[in-house]
């Protein structure tokens, strides 16, 4: 099976509130999307495009190997992906969507991705369990319903695809109302189904700042001498 990497890169980044886009914002010292094609690599992954915002593109050049695809996305994660996934060259069987914010992925979650493609899934995300009780609000913030969380699950990056069902289901949602926050739910939207792995909780998304911060302690915490 030939896999193509897509990382979803061109963020701005609001919620961690950087100065730069925050695939650009260090992580011990490199930026997060360079740890993001890393974990991708390392997991079996050789072939990778990023999808990066149009005014830092030379920026995110000159940070990212020399033999990564960079191409400019759009102004939602969705547009980023269906930019990158225009690019992916067409020889490849199968596409892992990852996000730049996801920089610490164990590359144990990429390849339990791509086992499960090499085994017949079309559509593969790793998830996690709900571990806080989890209700519904009104608008006023008075809780009107408790869910049961045994059900529910955390859905992280890389999910997996069968390309030519993933390029489909991009096809059909295109020009539609629905918004997508990931590629899972458009393919889902298509009436594919969607098969799950077991995520990691390193593989946790940068989003505010103390996210960041708890991923420099996971850094320092593994170089640390045993
Ligand atoms: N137009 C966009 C928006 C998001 N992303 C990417 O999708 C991933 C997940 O998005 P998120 O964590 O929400 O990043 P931002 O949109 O940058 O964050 P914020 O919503 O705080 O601005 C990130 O790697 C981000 O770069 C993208 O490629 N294109
Ligand atoms: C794709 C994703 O990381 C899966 O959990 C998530 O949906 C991205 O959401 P965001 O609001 O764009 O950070």
């Amino acid at each position: 099976m030939h896999a193509v990497g897509i990382v979803a890169a061109a963020g701005s980044g609001l919620r961690l509130g950087a100065e730069i886009p925050k695939a650009l914002v260090p992580l011990d010292g490199r930026p997060l999307v360079v740890w993001a094609v890393e974990s991708l690599r390392a997991g079996g992954v050789a072939e990778v495009v990023v999808a990066v915002p149009a005014p830092q593109r030379a920026a995110f050049v000159a940070v990212l190997p020399a033999d990564v695809h960079v191409v400019v996305g759009g102004d939602t994660r969705t547009a980023s992906v269906r930019a990158a996934l225009a690019a992916a060259r067409e020889h490849a069987d199968a596409v892992l969507v990852h996000d730049a914010a996801r920089p610490l992925t164990p590359p144990a979650v990429v390849a339990r991705v791509l086992a499960a493609l090499a085994a017949g899934a079309r559509a593969v995300v790793p998830v996690l369990p709900v571990v806080d009780t989890t209700v519904v609000v009104d608008a006023d913030g008075v809780v009107t319903a408790d869910v049961p969380r045994s059900p529910l699950r955390r859905v992280q990056t890389p999910q997996g695809f069968d390309r030519a069902t993933l390029v489909e289901a991009y096809g059909r949602a295109h020009g539609t109302a629905a918004e997508f926050t990931d590629d899972a739910s458009v393919v889902r939207a298509a009436g594919i189904p969607v098969h799950t792995v077991a995520g990691d909780e390193r593989a946790a998304k940068i989003t505010v700042a103390h996210d960041l911060a708890l991923a420099e302690l996971q850094v320092a915490r593994a170089q640390a001498p045993a």
